[in-house]
């Protein structure tokens, strides 16, 4: 299908399941309605009408809500999130869209000031959207006041042209999301009434004195609010599916011969298609219980921060990001490795793998692009660390973030596993992962320090240790995936088949990152040369154990059966 057909055909299926859900009294949280989607192959038009919809509810006063939510939910306006510009995406405080308060009128004065300040790239915008929460830098009483988000009507309600002052369009060929109208947005003193900022955080007042009801940070909640929610949504289904296609693939699939005098193998036979796939699915997996994990204490501090509680904001923004830096990452290394699992019929578009890759590629860009987001995580770790030793063995030692705790846990020295069978235990393996996490974080404070002691000025410091601060920032989101999926199988023993068939691919996801990364257990002799061959020893143990089950269950492998099945424990 060309871009248009595949964009109309998103639209179709956008609404088919839409009545569907109405007429059946699907929620849309429903499991009914997120395995529609999942059957859609989620090519679904009109995403970002529902982020939207997420940063209203998180930006918006409650007479806002109560004013555009309906509008959204019956589709009575199509709306977008225009933040991204020609220019910047990352620096938000680069934005140039301005929003220029007129007290005579009681308006603001939308305008894109240069050629670098198109909105471009929001989706839904480039032929759907009939608003738009422009994120703009607000100007009153003379003053910047930062970014703030600004409801702005671009095109009629009667017959969908644009405004007046409004240029818009698409943005053109992408690498996939081709049923997705992304586009660019120009204003032109686009005239909006002052309710139309969105004031849960900040207020300007009928004569333009500005009111901050929140930190400078706030007006980036919603971001954090879409981090969370596409890491299950959206991110790590992309790689579920991959592993489904690859493994059922490879369980038919029979090339070549283990033995001559064999018939042909199932490719799923050979250790080296296992050393593959098994690593994705145990990875899929694990970031299925993180995702889950991130979302309960999301709901537990975003009421709190909708109240104006920021205590828990700065973690939650240290764990949304690093996490969705880390899934996005993974997700994608791992649709490729199935993709190419599954030789040339990995690269027909006929086998759903290259589509899979080429849409969870996008991931690591938006919404935040990766090493950006891994960066923010250091930052925190490294002022917890700094925080943790300004005060050791004081009671303010417990004051920090639970994610970040185990800074100031009794840290072993040297891994104590004396066999290769020692390595399947959780407890140890998580202590190996802790000790790695804690000694990059350590170092990467250290080097910033002596980076500051030399005469570096803090932000040339901070440039010169970045490189460092990545591999301490990917090492703790590793050890919190590896904590998180060993403590949720914990509550599983009401289920002990399953528990035992995840627990092999929870030891398997955490022995592969350590021999992925096995530089960094060596480095200060934590582990030893023969303690990683014990590693692997398991590992490969682990492989052959787990590619039994599949034998056991070859013909019922339905892996969304079981996630579904997991997924409702
Ligand atoms: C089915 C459909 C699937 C596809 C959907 C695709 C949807 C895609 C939609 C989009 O892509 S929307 C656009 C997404 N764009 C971004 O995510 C932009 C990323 N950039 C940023 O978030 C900020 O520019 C950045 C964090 C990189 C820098 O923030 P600042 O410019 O404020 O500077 P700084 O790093 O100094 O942060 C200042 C303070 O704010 C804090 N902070 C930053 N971002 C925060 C945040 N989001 N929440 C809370 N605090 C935050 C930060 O930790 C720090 O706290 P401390 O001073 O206490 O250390
Ligand atoms: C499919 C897709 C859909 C999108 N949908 C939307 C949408 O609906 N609404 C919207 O507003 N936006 C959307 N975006 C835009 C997206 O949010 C931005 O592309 C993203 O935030 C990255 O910004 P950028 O493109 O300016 O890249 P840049 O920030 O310019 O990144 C380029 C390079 O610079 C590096 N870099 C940048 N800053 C730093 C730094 N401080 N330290 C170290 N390295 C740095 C990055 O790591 C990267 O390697 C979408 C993008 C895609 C791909």
């Amino acid at each position: 299908m060309s871009q248009n057909e595949r964009y109309e055909a998103g639209v179709k299926k956008k609404f088919h399941l839409h009545m569907i859900a109405q007429r059946l009294g699907w929620s849309e949280h429903s499991r009914e309605f997120r395995y529609a989607f999942r059957a859609l192959t989620g090519d679904l038009a009109l995403g970002l009408h529902h982020i939207f919809l997420k940063s209203l509810q998180s930006l918006g006063s409650e007479e806002q809500i109560a004013k555009w939510a309906p509008l959204c939910n019956e589709f009575r306006i199509i709306a977008t999130y225009a933040q991204t510009e020609l220019g910047h995406g990352t620096y938000l405080q680069g934005l140039e869209t301005e929003a220029t308060y007129d007290a005579d009128t009681q308006e603001f004065v939308m305008h894109s000031p240069t050629l670098t300040a198109t909105k471009w790239w929001p989706g839904d915008l480039g032929r759907s959207a009939t608003h738009a929460l422009v994120l703009a830098q607000l100007i009153c009483s003379g003053a910047r006041q930062g970014m703030h988000a600004f409801i702005v009507p671009i095109r009629s309600l009667q017959d969908h042209t644009l405004l007046p002052g409004v240029t818009a369009g698409d943005i053109g060929p992408k690498m996939d999301f081709e049923y997705t109208d992304n586009g660019f947005l120009q204003l032109d003193h686009v005239r909006i009434p002052r309710e139309n900022m969105l004031s849960r955080f900040a207020q300007v007042l009928p004569d333009g004195t500005y009111i901050k009801l929140g930190t400078a940070q706030s007006n980036y909640l919603s971001m954090v609010v879409v981090r969370v929610s596409l890491l299950l949504d959206e991110i790590n289904p992309l790689l579920e599916k991959a592993c489904i296609i690859a493994i059922r693939y490879s369980v038919i699939r029979r090339q070549s011969r283990l033995r001559p005098s064999d018939p042909e193998a199932k490719v799923l036979d050979y250790q080296t298609q296992q050393h593959k796939l098994f690593p994705q699915l145990a990875t899929a997996y694990a970031f299925h219980f993180m995702g889950t994990s991130l979302q309960e204490f999301f709901e537990e501090s975003y009421s709190a921060i909708l109240d104006r509680d920021f205590s828990l904001l700065p973690e939650l923004h240290a764990l949304s990001s690093g996490l969705k830096a880390m899934v996005s990452e993974f997700c994608t290394q791992g649709a490729e490795l199935c993709r190419r699992a599954c030789g040339g019929h990995g690269y027909s578009k006929l086998s759903g793998l290259p589509s899979l890759v080429s849409r969870v590629t996008a991931s690591c860009t938006y919404e935040g692009e990766n090493t950006v987001l891994y960066l923010q995580v250091a930052r925190f770790l490294v002022k917890s660390y700094l925080q943790a030793q300004a005060s050791p063995g004081s009671t303010s030692k417990t004051s920090l973030p639970q994610s970040v705790a185990y800074l100031t846990a009794p840290d072993l020295a040297k891994c104590p596993a004396r066999r290769a069978a020692d390595f399947l235990h959780p407890e140890l393996y998580t202590r190996a992962w802790a000790h790695v996490a804690v000694r990059l974080i350590k170092d990467s404070a250290h080097h910033l320090q002596t980076r500051l002691q030399s005469g570096a000025d803090e932000h040339e410091a901070w440039n010169q240790t970045t490189v460092i601060h990545l591999q301490a920032a990917k090492a703790h989101c590793y050890y919190i995936t590896v904590k998180g999926f060993a403590e949720a199988l914990q509550k599983l023993d009401h289920e002990p088949a399953i528990q035992q068939a995840l627990q092999r691919l929870c030891d398997l996801f955490a022995l592969h990152g350590i021999l992925s990364t096995a530089g960094d257990f060596l480095q200060d002799g934590f582990l030893s040369g023969a303690q990683v061959d014990m590693v692997r020893s398991a590992y490969l143990d682990l492989l052959f154990l787990v590619n039994g089950c599949f034998r056991l269950h070859r013909s019922v492998f339905k892996f969304s059966t079981w996630l579904l099945r997991w997924k409702c424990l």
